[in-house]
């Protein structure tokens, strides 16, 4: 039976109450709570069995078909949600808000979760590593605010964009951050080139909320609940402007869905006072910072390598540093001291990080005590965390450092919640409360009182059955207990004779009769009544500990931030230390210079060659751009990236793979490398490739840093040569360009550029020939080549001989022709002979395909003696 056919006015109380709030939440699967279970109805149902593979089953509902039933243990829903969320679906949460047995009638019952890809915060369903951000994307014509929360961290980022740059500087944050679930308003759809960046390249879940779920004047109220302060400007948020909607806009939607998740958060990160270098989506992935490019794995990226992180918190941390570098020299500087500090005393090194490694996951910790679903061992954990505290503030005070002082100082020793948990709590608690045998001996004089009723409710009882087995004579009498019946006396079938008239009969078993008295019922009621209490009593003691650590908040939120910033200094430092890393030497001259650099991740990986290194110089003036040629294969790319990321590892504050390295800050690296994988969005490689560039020529500035790989070689030759020529002429001469560019490329005509233009220098790489074959020798060195080696490397692969000696005979033929053409374009130059002479050459074919029927003979002339520079 499905939903529509239902008769609503003949169903059962509960199925009314069912209907009632599933209305309420109708592109939501409902998991209903039934005692131990959360039960679907209907289509949910139907979904849900199908998608969970659970059987599905039918209950009474009123009508005379049962309704479709399926439910999981409300235990280890955990595992069926993730499946749901990964599925696509949005599951709201449906409790039992009274105990049943205290209710007459219908269980109140409210929704008070809803479980979207933004909203986790189960450990079952988060990486570790990762912050799983909900954002709120709030638009109107020239401005916009961007407003991100992570939920299970509390952490929580604020952006404005306004003006021209609005989109790309919003589809660089988005692509940061990646977040797993978008909040919008009207307006953005009507930005197409973010609208489709969401669509195609973040693949996030997506919500288009009304203009009113915005709104600062209706939702003020909600966010300042959730910041625990009374007004907007406490937390840096101005109203009426863009921002103050997008935070509004956020935060009611978390208060809406998360209804047991009060006051959670405690501070804006506010993004424009404080620039970092941008990295555009595509120069984040073409330089596999966390992930490598064709397997998406964390082997074979940066932060593979510089990954010796302890918690939970640094890798999350140090994952955000690597998407976020610094570009203010002095807080470049601040992190390269304290690593250098770290990497100098390594006894204390190793003992900070010994200490970190016992370190809880602070943040999603108190996440759980803010939803009031923290255990027993999870505030252990906290208390447990707060006892290392001491002796890593003990370690800092060793360093010179000034932020490893500032770190010190931010991380509270968090006694209070220490002491109270430790006097509290016994060592190895159940997870569950409601287990019992949580709370101390000693720490409550109440429980102590009920927990002596119990254990001298032990000798009532043996009195009692010795008092009866003298009395009856019974002599294997004896009292047991059971859940069912409670205590009760037993006595064997031989026995059944002496049983006294004042036993009443409660269970007869195959040779056993089992007997009540009425002073074994009082001992019984006092006993029992003890232990209801005592569960009570202790889930009621565990709450007010659990609301104690709630207080807390910020000063173990700013301990979090400063442990996980500690872990990821000495995880820079280990990597330094471990990998023979240089301190590079931060500068504002504009200029790169790098003795003897090499590819951090190439060098770690490649296992049967010896890492070549190379030096690198670049600077605002007469090196600006490194035109670097050579055979496929050479080490082009590893070069080129290997320059972009010990720029970008000096800006996060690590030390480099280098003997010497003077990094000046870069505002922006842009690359434009190799194919990526935006075919599937249906654009051509070719069609991928220029529009990359032209976002590099549109934003890059003189402190940028530009990698280009082979730009041109999507198209035709003469196309190519044109295209990469034009783009190097416009980035080296271009007002606000002059920026550091690397161009590798296999055009030779290319060379010509280091006499035309200011600022160019040729680069190759140098290879050995051997008979027929080449050695790579990957060593750059000054000047351009102009051999190809192509043949000899498509030999090196193991392209079968037939075919390699036909490409030679095929070269020939086409050197032979490119020299014919040659001649044909010098005499054309000096007007020896004319046009139509040209025949069976590059340079004409390529005439051909211009369409020179409509070109005048001067057009003509002159567009034969711009092709005859790359002839
Ligand atoms: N400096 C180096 N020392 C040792 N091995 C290197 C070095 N540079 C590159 N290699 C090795 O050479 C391989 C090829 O390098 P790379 O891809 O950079 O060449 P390329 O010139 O860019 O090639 P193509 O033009 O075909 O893209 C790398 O995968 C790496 O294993």
């Amino acid at each position: 039976m499905e939903t529509k056919d239902i008769d609503f006015s003949k169903l059962s109380p509960m199925m009314k109450q069912y209907f009632e709030v599933k209305n309420k939440y109708k592109n939501h699967i409902l998991f209903y709570r039934l005692g131990d279970f959360y039960e679907m109805f209907f289509d949910d149902a139907i979904i849900a069995s199908r998608e969970l593979e659970l059987t599905l089953t039918g209950r009474d509902c009123g009508l005379e078909e049962r309704a479709p039933m399926c439910g999981v243990p409300h235990h280890a829903c955990d595992v069926y949600l993730k499946k749901l969320i990964e599925k696509g679906y949005n599951v709201a949460i449906c409790e039992q808000t009274m105990d049943p047995a205290m209710c007459k009638g219908i269980v109140p019952r409210e929704v008070i979760r809803v479980v979207t890809p933004g909203t986790l915060i189960e450990s079952s369903m988060l990486d570790e590593t990762s912050n799983n951000y909900i954002c709120a994307f709030y638009m109107r014509a020239k401005e916009s605010a961007l407003c991100l929360a992570d939920i299970s961290t509390g952490e929580v980022h604020l952006f404005e964009f306004e003006g021209k740059e609005m989109t790309s500087s919003a589809i660089n944050e988005l692509s940061r951050f990646s977040p797993a679930e978008i909040l919008i308003n009207d307006a953005f759809l009507s930005n197409k080139e973010l609208s489709s960046f969401i669509r195609e390249k973040l693949k996030t879940s997506v919500q288009l909320l009304e203009e009113n779920d915005f709104s600062p004047e209706i939702h003020t109220e909600e966010v300042l609940k959730q910041f625990s302060t009374n007004s907007l400007e406490s937390i840096g948020v101005k109203p009426d402007t863009v921002a103050a909607f997008a935070v509004c806009g956020l935060f009611a939607y978390i208060h809406d869905t998360q209804k047991a998740l009060v006051g959670r958060f405690s501070e804006i990160i506010k993004h424009d006072a404080d620039p970092i270098m941008t990295i555009g989506f595509t120069a984040r992935r073409n330089l596999e910072l966390t992930e490598t490019l064709r397997n998406k794995e964390k082997k074979g990226s940066l932060l593979w390598v510089l990954d010796h992180t302890k918690t939970s918190m640094g890798k999350r941390m140090l994952k955000s540093f690597l998407e976020q570098p610094l570009v203010n020299p002095a807080k470049i500087i601040d992190r390269l001291d304290a690593v250098e500090q770290l990497t100098m005393k390594p006894v204390e090194l190793g003992e900070l990080k010994e200490i970190l490694g016992g370190v809880y996951d602070l943040e999603r910790l108190m996440t759980r005590v803010m939803y009031k679903t923290a255990t027993p061992r999870d505030l252990k954990s906290l208390s447990l965390t707060a006892l290392k505290l001491p002796d890593i503030k003990e370690l800092l005070k060793g360093f010179d450092s000034k932020l490893l002082a500032n770190c010190n100082n931010k991380i509270s020793t968090l006694e209070a919640i220490s002491n109270l948990v430790e006097n509290a709590i016994v060592d190895e608690p159940p997870v569950n409360v409601k287990d019992g045998n949580v709370i101390k001996d000693g720490f409550n004089e109440q429980l102590d009182g009920l927990r002596n009723i119990i254990s001298g409710g032990k000798g009532i009882i043996d009195d009692i059955a010795e008092r009866e087995r003298e009395k009856t004579g019974i002599k294997n009498l004896k009292i047991g207990y059971n859940r069912v019946f409670g205590y009760y006396i037993e006595v064997t079938k031989s026995y059944y004779d002496l049983v006294p008239d004042n036993y009443i009969r409660k269970q007869t078993l195959a040779n056993c009769e089992r007997f009540i008295t009425d002073e074994l019922k009082v001992a019984e009621n006092t006993i029992l009544g003890a232990s209801d209490k005592i569960v009570t009593l202790e889930q009621e003691i565990f709450a007010e500990i659990r609301d104690f650590a709630a207080t807390q908040l910020r000063l173990v939120q700013e301990t979090a931030t400063a442990v996980a910033q500690i872990d990821v200094l000495c995880s820079f430092a280990t990597a330094a230390v471990n990998n023979n890393y240089t301190k590079p030497e931060i500068a504002i001259d504009g200029i790169i210079d790098i003795k003897n650099g090499r590819h951090p991740v190439v060098e770690l990986m490649q296992k049967d060659e010896v890492f070549v290194p190379n030096d690198t110089y670049l600077d605002l003036t007469s090196n600006r751009m490194a035109v670097i040629t050579g055979p496929n294969m050479s080490g082009k790319s590893t070069y080129m990236r290997q320059v972009a990321l010990i720029t970008l590892m000096a800006q996060i504050g690590c030390f480099v793979p280098a003997d010497y390295a003077k990094i000046s800050v870069v505002d922006q690296i842009f690359t434009r490398i190799g194919a990526s994988d935006d075919l599937t969005a249906g654009q051509s490689t070719f069609m991928v490739e220029m529009s990359e560039v032209a976002d590099i020529v549109k934003h890059a500035t003189k402190n940028s840093l530009v990698i280009l790989d082979e730009v041109g070689r999507g198209t035709s030759t003469f196309d190519g040569i044109s295209i990469a020529r034009a783009v190097s002429e416009y980035i080296s001469t271009n007002r606000s360009m002059g920026c550091k560019t690397l161009f590798a490329t296999h055009y030779h005509e290319l060379i010509s550029l280091e006499k035309e233009l200011d600022g160019v220098r040729n680069f190759s790489v140098a290879v050995k020939r051997q008979g027929d074959s080449i050695k790579f020798l990957r060593k750059i060195v000054p000047g351009g080549v102009d051999e190809s080696y192509g043949i000899e490397v498509a030999k090196l692969a193991g392209l079968p001989n037939k075919i390699i000696n036909r490409a030679k005979e095929l070269l020939e033929q086409l050197e032979a022709e490119n020299k014919k053409a040659r001649i044909a374009a010098q005499q054309i130059e000096s007007d020896q002979i004319s046009f139509d002479k040209i025949s069976d050459s590059i340079v004409t074919d390529r005439l051909r395909k211009t369409n020179i029927d409509e070109m005048t003979d001067s057009e003509l002339r002159d567009f034969v003696k711009d092709l005859l520079r790359y002839v």
